[in-house]
């Protein structure tokens, strides 16, 4: 009995990110579905990460999972950045423990006009995968995602992981009219794969620019920036109505010096990490939007004391904010205890309870 649910496009995490009064902070976690769980462990087990992605069951069953077992605010689409591109037929393997690495990778501008685009009809498994958890989700939002165009030309430059990015910003200097085309073609791959996410009824979306942060202001500015905005501006395009009108987050690492200019690029909400306090933060970001963060994921490492005093200073310091939408500074670590993270979502749904 009691108050019904509101549904989820008025759910607390909805109306944090458009900064409006909320019931209890809402809180999730990147990376919440995954390795931290051994119920994925057991799902995923013979599967390959790109596959489990592209099956509409097993992608409903593990979105689902840290929902249940958490009781956190929203679902996050279990998905990964590169699909897009895989899904496009560019080849590439999420390798264990390593992470996306792209067999040929992209060096030359004939590399980059030779990308093939990707279609919608070939998201069909997607749209079925996001009606399916909308359906079962009720009351709660299905965050969709993409990865912003610089944080995959990262990936299609290096070929894989890399901490320097050198060969990427190389190219950026070299070859500007090539980077500007990759970063125009991945921008509309991105608008594509979250319009699809939000049309099946995703009720926010967050771009991921995870490696945004080695970039100087000014580059990021000029370089990077106007691509990011084309992302969130070919979500909305076309549209008259509120169907396109999620909220939208906008998350790099290591972004600190570039955080008045992350949220130009369209978004409500800012994502920070765990190297600025969210009151400094929200003084970086400037009026008209929340923030989402931004405890540091190592702390769930720690003793229990340490994880309680860094949930409360996080929770504090998020008051200082528009809306806050308590979640890490980055994703949920490998070995992280699942029991530490359903503590956090108790632990700040008890210190923000209206
Ligand atoms: C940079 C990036 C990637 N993928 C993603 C980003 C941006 C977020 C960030 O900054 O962390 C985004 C992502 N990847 C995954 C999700 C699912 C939803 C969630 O729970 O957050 C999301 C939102 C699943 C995944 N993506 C990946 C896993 C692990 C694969 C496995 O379980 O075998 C999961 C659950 C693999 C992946 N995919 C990528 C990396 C670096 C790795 C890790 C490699 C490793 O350590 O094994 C690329």
């Amino acid at each position: 009995m009691g108050i019904p649910a509101a549904p989820a496009a008025d759910s607390d995490l909805v109306r944090a990110a458009r900064g409006l009064p909320v019931s209890r902070t809402p809180v999730w976690f990147m990376r919440q579905a995954g390795r931290s769980l051994p119920e994925y462990r057991a799902l995923r087990a013979g599967t390959a990460m790109l596959a489990a992605c592209q099956d509409p069951d097993l992608v409903t069953e593990i979105t689902l999972q840290p929902v249940r077992r958490h009781g956190v605010d929203a679902a996050i689409l279990f998905s990964d950045i590169v699909l897009p591109l895989v899904v496009a037929g560019v080849d590439i393997e999420i390798k264990p423990g390593v992470g996306p690495v792209v067999a040929q990778p992209i060096r030359s501008v004939a590399d980059v006009d030779a990308l093939p685009a990707l279609e919608p009809e070939q998201l069909e498994f997607l749209a079925t995968a996001v009606r399916r958890l909308v359906a079962e989700l009720g009351a709660t939002p299905l965050i969709g995602f993409a990865g912003a165009p610089f944080t995959l030309a990262t990936y299609l430059i290096e070929g894989g992981p890399s901490k320097e990015h050198a060969r990427t910003k190389a190219f950026m200097y070299a070859e500007p009219a090539a980077w500007q085309r990759l970063l125009e073609r991945l921008a509309v791959s991105a608008a594509t794969f979250l319009r699809v996410q939000v049309d099946n009824g995703a009720s926010a979306v967050q771009l991921f620019d995870s490696w945004a942060g080695v970039l100087s202001a000014a580059d990021y500015g000029s370089r990077v920036l106007p691509h990011s905005r084309a992302v969130f501006d070919g979500l909305r395009a076309g549209r008259a109505g509120d169907e396109a009108d999620v909220p939208k987050v906008h998350f790099g690492v290591g972004t600190g010096e570039l955080l008045p200019l992350i949220g130009d690029a369209g978004a409500d909400v800012v994502g920070v990490d765990w190297r600025v306090p969210l009151d400094e933060a929200a003084r970086r970001v400037g009026p008209g939007y929340s923030l989402q963060g931004n405890l540091d994921p190592a702390v769930l490492l720690a003793d229990r004391e340490t994880l309680e005093r860094e949930v409360r200073r996080v929770v504090e310091q998020g008051r200082a904010a528009r809306g806050h939408i308590f979640n890490l500074g980055h994703g949920v670590l490998p070995d992280t205890d699942p029991d530490a993270l359903t503590r956090v979502v108790e632990l700040v749904h008890e210190l923000t309870a209206r």
